[in-house]
């Protein structure tokens, strides 16, 4: 959704799928949280009966992990999904021989998620037009900065089947001066179809080597959230499920900012009291830019959900953006170095967020009621020195 006026929340309580099961042809009334609804312009498309079809566009690390959770419960519902689930892999060489190849015989992501061996059924595919072909389930899980170009090519006549589903599993935001996004609003717009968030406390790796944890989708409509939620329920990814996707998405992207401003933390070797306060005001702030920026959006998802606080903590200590702070303070290296020093291949998030949430703070006038937001981005773009972080918040 666009940027809007501040709404009242009212508080309810998430759904856990367990013990689901689907049927595409479910009418029952939202059990989930009420939010904001598809856009007027979209009119609600039919969903399209039979077995539905997976689409996984992005093969990172979490578009690898969560391509193979979809294709593990592809095949355990196969009265419900079609058991070949295919995966946008952009092509490259790896070794002498395009990943594609590499992904599709060894059932290895070799490039960003080694080790990790692949389901046979999960089939690795180099032309997006041919990964959503007749493909009614659309999972996006690219870095948030190749979302444009992947929708300029989904969004020509006749690419994507009419009646298809969405969901997005990135973490950021879309500003244009006085206006902002979320991806799912994003894709909705360009694509159109609905779109539903998927975030949490998930790092990909320890996701995909089946450790327990949960995970928050949020949904426009109960139908969707059902739908979903038998993608990827599993027994070591527990799905719960909200309505408010604004929420879902925005704990994804803000809670970004505040894991650099802890991994400032962690570079200047201050202690854990520092790294908790960081945490508490980083909160504060990721609930109320939501509340204030986004009709409809529930306080709770952020207190209650795997997307909101639970997402804030794995990342404040073992996500990319902790690590790659932390050296930024240590090195003194741009973080467009420390990215490809660390990452090997990765994408970081939080620096792009962090300057899109500042532009369109100050197009809005409201800096001030985001400091630790602001304290980010200064040391990050403007050569504050990381020590003042803590100083005026
Ligand atoms: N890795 C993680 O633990 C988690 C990541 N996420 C989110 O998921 C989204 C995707 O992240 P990852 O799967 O980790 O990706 P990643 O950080 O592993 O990045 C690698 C991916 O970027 C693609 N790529 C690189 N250059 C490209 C270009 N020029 N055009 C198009 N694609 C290009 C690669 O093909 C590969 O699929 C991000 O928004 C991230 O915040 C969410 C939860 C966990
Ligand atoms: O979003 C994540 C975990 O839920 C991963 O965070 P990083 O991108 O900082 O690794």
């Amino acid at each position: 959704m666009s940027a809007q006026s501040t709404a009242p929340s009212t508080p309810d309580v998430a759904r856990d799928f367990s013990d689901l099961e689907i049927s595409s042809t479910v009418t029952s009334p939202a059990a989930t949280r009420p939010s904001s609804p598809i856009p007027a312009s979209l009119p609600p498309s039919p969903l399209p009966s039979g077995k539905h079809k997976i689409a996984v566009i992005g093969s990172g690390s979490w578009g690898s992990a969560l391509a193979k959770i979809a294709a593990e419960n592809a095949v355990k519902r196969n009265d419900e999904f079609h058991s070949e689930v295919r995966m946008w892999v952009r092509e490259k060489i790896v070794n002498g021989k395009p990943l594609t190849h590499v992904i599709n015989r060894t059932h290895l992501n070799s490039r960003y998620l080694p080790d990790i061996k692949l389901p046979r059924n999960l089939v690795a595919t180099p032309h997006l037009k041919d990964v959503v072909k007749d493909a009614t389930l659309i999972v996006f899980v690219v870095p948030h900065q190749f979302l444009h170009t992947v929708l300029g090519e989904l969004s020509r006549p006749g690419v994507l089947h009419p009646g298809a589903r969405a969901i997005s599993a990135i973490k950021g935001v879309e500003v244009n001066g006085t206006d902002i996004e979320t991806f799912a609003s994003l894709i909705e717009g360009r694509v159109g179809t609905p779109c539903s968030a998927l975030s949490g406390a998930n790092i990909a790796l320890e996701v995909a080597l089946g450790q327990f944890c949960e995970t928050t989708i949020g949904c426009p409509t109960h139908e969707d959230s059902l739908l979903w939620s038998a993608v990827f329920n599993a027994p070591t990814f527990r799905v719960s499920a909200v309505e408010d996707v604004n929420g879902v998405s925005l704990g994804g992207a803000l809670k970004n900012i505040v894991a650099l401003a802890a991994g400032f933390v962690d570079g200047l070797g201050l202690g854990g009291n520092t790294k908790a306060a960081i945490l508490r005001i980083g909160l504060g702030e990721m609930t109320e830019f939501c509340l204030e920026f986004f009709e409809g959006s529930q306080r709770e998802t952020f207190s209650n959900e795997s997307a909101g606080i639970a997402d804030l903590i794995t990342t404040c200590y073992g996500g990319r953006n902790r690590k790659c702070a932390e050296e930024f303070v240590k090195s003194g290296s741009t973080f467009d170095v420390i990215e490809k020093k660390l990452l090997n291949g990765q994408k970081l998030q939080g620096t792009a967020t962090a300057e899109e949430v500042h532009n369109f703070l100050r197009a809005r006038k409201r800096v001030h009621a985001y400091p630790l937001f602001e304290k980010v981005y200064q040391i990050a773009f403007e050569g504050l020195p990381p020590k003042s972080l803590v100083r005026g918040l």
